[in-house]
């Protein structure tokens, strides 16, 4: 079973390399689990095609493992490299590779590894935190499947073009978040570390997004779920039933979040606590939703209106980084926002098998995704449709815990 390592030198503070030569590579060579090639990825894209030259090498019968130094985009662009790449040499007309993945958290926010190796739950150095899936490779080989998120962006029937498919591991976004990523790019130069995520929040802090979102069934329930934050508890959607299972959600919104695979996507923004304390058991979605008229006092859209959600929003965002508390915070009748409020909760906690976003014509902001950080358009008249995929068994990528 051929294991190789690849890094990406300019992901997160750029000591991918220096990290693999001091602790990475030596602690593979001394143990049983021998590294086959050490690459290193040249621009972007190229890990992709790095990971297609070995498994075209590797007999159809072997499991890769991969000991990948990145953040989420690299491993992003591997699947999506892989979905679409025809293979060839021992791999030519064979079914979809398995593959292993060793993380290595070496990326800006490293959402999937911190979710998967929570850092409150280290008792290790941080030296050690870093190496927790690189030891789990060596010493127990135990893996988890990752879960897909396939996001179809289709342009207007009209255009008659092929919709474009993209895979996410970790997020699919649109509003605010997706927003935030869009701007904070422009920023990495000036703020390299996450803090570029919180300027862009406040840059986009009073917009809101016209859209309609439908959220469709899992698919062995039938049902798409809604939180109860009371009975702590997922609850049957109220606004479906078996005759009709989608669930129609008109905006305007702030904030549309869905996840797959984690609960958080910086070390301490559990935006979806729930994927980990109340644990999935097949493929899903789960999505953060805020929605401006849901708040008792909010009667129109008007700037005003939006100037006073403001910091609604930002209570939102910041109770996020309070172990996930946003998803217990509701308006009071004066509508503000705190734990102790009578009124709706702020925040929609939806799990479902999946999502269709239908931006309206005349508000571009509304039309922009966001797939594992890469930002995507929707044309007018498009949409965005997200489905969460169970691998296949013996095929797909599978995580060293
Ligand atoms: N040698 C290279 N030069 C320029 N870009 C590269 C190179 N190698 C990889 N890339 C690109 O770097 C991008 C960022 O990588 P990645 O997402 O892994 O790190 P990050 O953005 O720092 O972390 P995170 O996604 O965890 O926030 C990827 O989209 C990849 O295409």
């Amino acid at each position: 079973m051929p294991t190789i390592a690849i890094y990406n030198p300019v992901c997160g503070d750029q000591t991918a390399k220096s990290f693999f030569e001091e602790h990475v590579l030596p602690l593979c060579s001394s143990s049983s689990k021998p590294i086959s090639s050490v690459l290193s990825t040249e621009r972007i894209g190229h890990s992709g095609e790095l990971v297609r030259q070995e498994l075209e090498k590797t007999p159809v019968n072997e499991i890769l493992t991969i000991i990948l130094g990145s953040g989420d985009g690299t491993l992003g662009e591997i699947i999506n490299y892989l979905s679409s790449a025809e293979l060839k040499g021992t791999r030519a007309g064979a079914p979809p590779p398995e593959i292993h993945l060793v993380l290595v958290p070496c990326g800006t926010a490293n959402a999937l590894y911190s979710s998967l190796f929570p850092p409150g739950d280290a008792k290790a150095s941080p030296l050690d935190y870093k190496l927790r899936s690189t030891m789990s490779f060596i010493e127990n080989s135990r893996v988890v499947p990752l879960t897909l998120a396939i996001t179809t962006i289709s342009t207007p029937p009209t255009a008659k073009l092929r919709p474009k498919a993209t895979a996410a591991t970790v997020v699919a976004s649109t509003c605010l978040h997706a927003l935030i990523l869009h701007d904070s790019e422009s920023l990495r130069a000036t703020i390299p570390g996450i803090d570029r995520f919180k300027v862009a929040a406040k840059q986009n802090s009073t917009k809101w997004y016209n859209s309609h979102a439908k959220l469709l069934p899992i698919a062995s329930l039938g049902v798409v779920q809604l939180y109860d934050p009371e009975s702590k508890i997922f609850r049957d959607h109220p606004d479906a039933d078996e005759d009709d299972p989608i669930v129609d959600l008109h905006g305007p919104f702030v904030y549309f979040v869905s996840t797959v695979n984690v609960d958080r996507l910086e070390p301490a923004f559990r935006i979806t606590p729930l994927a980990k304390d109340i644990t999935p058991s097949e493929a899903t979605c789960d999505i953060v939703v805020i929605r401006p008229f849901e708040d008792p006092t909010v009667e129109m859209d008007t700037p005003e209106a939006r100037e006073a959600f403001v910091p609604k929003v930002l209570a939102v965002l910041q109770e996020a980084y309070n172990n996930g508390n946003h998803i217990n915070l509701r308006y009071n009748r004066e509508g503000g926002v705190s734990m102790e409020g009578d009124g709706p909760f702020v925040v929609e906690y939806i799990r479902c098998g999946g999502w269709e976003w239908n931006p309206d014509d005349i508000d571009d902001d509304a039309h922009l995704v966001c797939l594992d950080g890469a930002i995507s358009t929707i044309e007018k008249g498009g949409r965005a449709v997200c489905v969460a995929a169970t691998p296949q068994t013996n095929a797909g990528f599978m995580v060293h815990v």
